[in-house]
């Protein structure tokens, strides 16, 4: 027996008891922390880590609508686990006392000797357990009872924690979808209301715009004068309506772009409410799978309280049994390595289920964390649509605040409309009042105006016929007046040619009488410096105050009488003398070919006579100015067209003053055209319109004459200029044509040689000179004394001048004298050469007509001698030429002398053939 005791003893099993001390302690403390943990959080959600990290949102989208309820829930589930807990960790508590009771028992059993009877003790407790079951050796025996249990409570537990998640979540979406279906309820209630009252806003205003402009145009129309009060309330309102049309416009914009942000919010809050719509369903699954673990948990209670009654039961019966020592002693020793083994396997176990516990902690404080989140965030949320609340409501009173000041302006504008409508259909009635009594009182015109308007209309049908019938009338009487104006211009155009020939015939045949040739002599002043310089500057040229053709010269005490054509004293001005020659510059422009050259010593006036100076021009621009005011009178029937040359004559070489290169000599040639008539090859024309044609023309020829000399004025001294103008005429009216040639010529200075004392160039310039000069002498002798033979070829000059000279052309030679004492020999044979000159007629031929039609106009001896002439220029009477006399003032009349006898002309020529031009220069040369 007491071997056995031996066997039984507890030193085998010193493990055993550490380890149930340990674990009890472990579980102690265990189930303090788990309960503290219970306790102090309470917070213990159930809702799996997976679910939270695969919905990071669902947390967010809780709503503070079911916020309180799922709280409660939460919190509900949490007291529920932790009661679980709680009630698990008393189990294992309850079963650790046993077991210490049990080993206790053992240890007083052995300490009582009663080995066998603890054994038996050990053997009726153990066959007393519930179910039949047997303790085996080393097996623990409440221990091998509980273990499945707690396997499946353990498995019961996670199966109930995923359950409880899912129907969290459930239940959550749930409370979402509840949200949201009120929150877009609300939403969308509001947004309707927003919608038909910015639709009745706009109605509104449409039938109030269209109700005002149809006021206004009713008003327009009854009143359209642009100055009545009403067109101007009418357009005032226009600008009203207007602007208020403006400001509507405006405020839709506004109202659109609240409508716009409030469907963004509307949209975020759906967005918001299906997620809370997803959490409340979650929520309920949730609620559902608690009340199913509650259920099973208290069928679990029910079962381990059956279970611990029974055991108590049996502890109880047990105890009461007798100690069976023997057989106990042996049981234990038999069965202590069993226990043992049980023991250890229960410890594992137990080990296991401590670490599956402490996943369960971790697990439920990471639920806890991320219930915590979802709170948190849940507030935000609910924050954020506090505020998009606000925003709504804000935005709702702006909209309503702006249709209620729409609302107001749109009644006030409709009153004050209203009010002018009614003032200007007042003054509209009155209108149409007075309108109505003016109609009254015209319907008696308007029945007179409507006969007259019958009246009219029968005349009108009428008028046609009657129009035509004048017309016809009209065109008869215009056609006969026609063809008689048509048969007067005719007998006037006849009359006008008969009367235009006669004008140039009575106008040609009074220069004839005049004589062809005329001299005129000019006396220059004595300039300041000659009469300061010579003592003996007493001109010794007198004139008869009676008489302007005579001329008294007084040489060597003898009074010489010279009888010229006209006779300018030193006091006559370049007008006066342009004033004797005019008649040959206009006759120029009837077709004729007129000469004027100037002649006389140098000094004596030529150019001042011919040229002028800037301010008092001479002969040469007057003519040319003439010619153009005579052309422009003659422009509606005539077209005429004027040319202009200018050439210098130097040591009988032709130059051209107007050409590119004045130094290059020029030839005269007879034209080949077979019309006898000389011409220039390479001469120079300029067509001349204006007086500044003129300027330019006579500013390039002294330029060029400038250019081609040295010293201009010795040059000019000794060189002829001539000014050739040729005007050409076409009757429009009469086709006649006509060309007149006008050669204006300053002679070179027809000083002897011999006085001026000249050698080598000056003599061969003075030889030129006489030689030209000489050979006009021949030539007029040669016309005077009416020769077969003229001989212009003798000198460039008379050849030049042959067709000015020759026939029915006009010459005039302008005698320069100088009144200088020291001048009189020079004088003197001036004097006498132009008296020998004017003793000269020219043949009276025809003039050169170009046209045809010159043939059948009146000859010369058809013309009409006692018609009054046409011409109203006041011409000199022709004078007989008396050359030569000395006689003396008192002894001759001027009468007596104008009616020299031709025979006389005859002696003269005897005389002035030994010396024909330059006088006793002729003999020199
Ligand atoms: N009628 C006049 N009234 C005033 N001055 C005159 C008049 N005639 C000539 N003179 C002056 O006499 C001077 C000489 O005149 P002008 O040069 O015309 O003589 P000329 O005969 O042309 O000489 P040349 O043969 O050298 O050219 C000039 O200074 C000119 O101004």
């Amino acid at each position: 027996m007491f071997g056995t005791r031996k066997t039984w003893d507890l030193g085998h099993a010193p493990c055993l008891q550490e380890l149930w001390k340990k674990d009890i302690s472990l579980d102690a403390s265990s189930v303090d922390f788990l309960m503290s943990d219970g306790e102090d959080d309470g917070s213990f959600l159930s809702l799996p880590t997976a679910a939270f990290s695969q919905r990071p949102s669902l947390t967010a989208e809780l709503t503070e609508t079911n916020a309180p309820s799922q709280q409660l829930l939460i919190q509900t589930l949490q007291d529920k686990v932790c009661e679980f807990q709680a009630r698990l960790r008393s189990e294992e508590v309850t079963r650790h006392l046993l077991l210490q009771q049990l080993q206790q028992q053992s240890v007083q059993e052995k300490t009582c000797g009663g080995g066998g009877g603890v054994q038996t003790l050990q053997e009726e407790q153990l066959s007393a357990l519930p179910n039949g079951e047997r303790v085996q050796p080393g097996e623990q025996p409440s221990n091998r009872l509980n273990c499945p249990e707690e396997e499946q409570l353990v498995t019961r537990l996670r199966t109930q924690v995923e359950e409880l998640e899912e129907k969290l979540l459930d239940q959550t979406q749930e409370v979402e979808r509840l949200r949201s279906e009120l929150g877009a309820t609300d939403l969308e209630k509001q947004l309707e209301l927003l919608v038909v009252e910015n639709e009745r806003l706009k109605q509104e205003l449409k039938s109030c715009r269209s109700s005002e402009l149809q006021k206004l145009e009713a008003a327009a129309e009854t009143c359209s004068c642009s100055h009545c009060p009403y067109s101007q309330d009418a357009e005032s309102l226009r600008r009203e309506v207007s602007r208020w049309e403006s400001q509507a416009r405006q405020r839709e914009r506004r109202l659109a772009e609240l409508e716009r942000e409030l469907l963004e919010k509307t949209s975020r809050v759906e967005s918001l409410h299906r997620q809370l719509d997803d959490s409340t369903r979650q929520l309920d699954d949730g609620r559902r799978q608690l009340e199913e673990a509650r259920r099973r948990q208290g069928e679990t209670e029910q079962k381990l309280g059956l279970r611990l009654q029974e055991c108590e039961d049996e502890l109880a019966r047990q105890a009461t049994a007798p100690p069976r020592v023997k057989y106990v002693t042996h049981t234990v020793e038999v069965e202590s390595a069993d226990s043992q083994k049980a023991l250890a396997e229960m410890q594992t176990k137990n080990t296991t289920l401590q670490e599956q516990l402490s996943v369960q902690r971790q697990l439920l404080r990471e639920l806890e964390t991320q219930l915590h989140e979802s709170q948190r965030t849940c507030a935000q949320l609910r924050t954020q649509i506090l505020v998009y609340e606000g925003e709504m409501e804000r935005a709702q009173g702006q909209l309503e605040a702006e249709m209620q000041n729409l609302e107001e302006e749109k009644n006030r504008v409709i009153e004050e409309a209203f009010i002018r409508a009614e003032s200007e259909m007042k003054a509209v009635h009155e209108n149409l009042a007075g309108v109505r009594m003016n109609l009254l009182s015209l319907q008696p015109a308007l029945r007179t105006l409507t006969c007259d308007y019958n009246c009219l209309k029968r005349q009108v049908q009428d008028f046609p016929f009657m129009l035509d019938k004048a017309i016809t009338e009209a065109k008869q009487e215009i056609c006969q007046v026609i063809s008689e104006v048509s048969s007067t211009n005719q007998e006037l155009l006849r009359k006008y040619k008969r009367e235009m020939n006669l004008r140039k015939k009575c106008h040609n045949e009074l220069v004839r009488l005049k004589g062809n040739i005329r001299v005129f002599c000019r006396v220059r002043p004595v300039s300041q410096e000659e009469q300061d310089a010579a003592a003996d500057a007493k001109t010794m040229l007198s004139f008869d105050s009676d008489d302007d053709a005579i001329l008294y010269l007084s040489n060597k005490g003898k009074i010489m009488t010279f009888e010229l054509d006209k006779v300018f004293a030193p006091q006559a001005t370049q007008e006066e003398v342009f004033q004797e020659v005019q008649s040959l510059v206009t006759s120029c422009i009837d077709g004729f070919n007129v000469c004027i050259f100037a002649y006389g010593q140098t000094g004596s006036g030529k150019t001042y006579t011919m040229e002028g100076v800037v301010d008092d021009p001479g002969i040469n621009q007057r003519a040319l100015r003439l010619l153009f005011s005579e052309v422009t009178e003659k422009a509606p029937d005539w077209d005429y067209k004027i040319t202009v040359s200018m050439v210098e004559i130097y040591n009988e070489t032709l130059r051209d003053l107007l050409g590119e290169n004045p130094t290059d000599k020029l030839d005269i040639k007879m034209n080949p055209d077979g019309s006898g008539q000389l011409y220039v090859p390479g001469l120079t024309e300029f067509t001349v319109q204006s007086p500044e044609d003129i300027n330019r023309v006579f500013e390039l020829g002294h330029m060029n004459r400038a250019t081609a000399c040295t010293n201009l004025n010795e040059h000019s001294s000794r060189s002829h200029a001539l000014l050739i103008i040729t005007v050409s005429g076409f009757n429009t009216a009469t086709g006649n044509r006509t060309q007149g040639k006008l050669n204006l010529v300053d002679l070179a200075g027809s000083e002897r040689i011999g006085k001026s004392g000249a050698e080598g160039s000056r003599l061969r310039e003075a030889q030129c000179i006489n030689k030209s000069l000489s050979a006009l002498g021949d030539v007029i002798n040669a016309l005077r004394s009416k020769h077969s033979h003229v001989p212009f070829r003798n000198s460039r000059l008379t050849y030049l001048l042959q067709d000015s000279l020759s026939g029915d052309s006009k010459t005039l030679m302008m005698v320069q004298v100088s009144p200088l004492p020291s001048n009189m020999s020079e004088s003197v044979c001036s004097l006498k050469f132009a008296q020998r000159v004017r003793s000269v007629e020219l043949s009276s031929s025809s003039r050169r007509h170009e046209n045809s039609s010159t043939s059948s106009s009146p000859t010369h001896d058809s013309v009409e001698l006692d018609s009054p002439p046409v011409t109203p220029v006041p011409l000199p009477i022709s004078r007989a030429s008396s050359a030569g006399s000395t006689l003396s003032s008192a002894s001759r009349t001027p009468s007596s002398s104008r009616r020299r006898s031709q025979s006389q002309l005859s002696t003269d020529r005897q005389v002035d053939r030994a010396s024909p031009l330059v006088g006793d220069g002729g003999q020199d040369d």
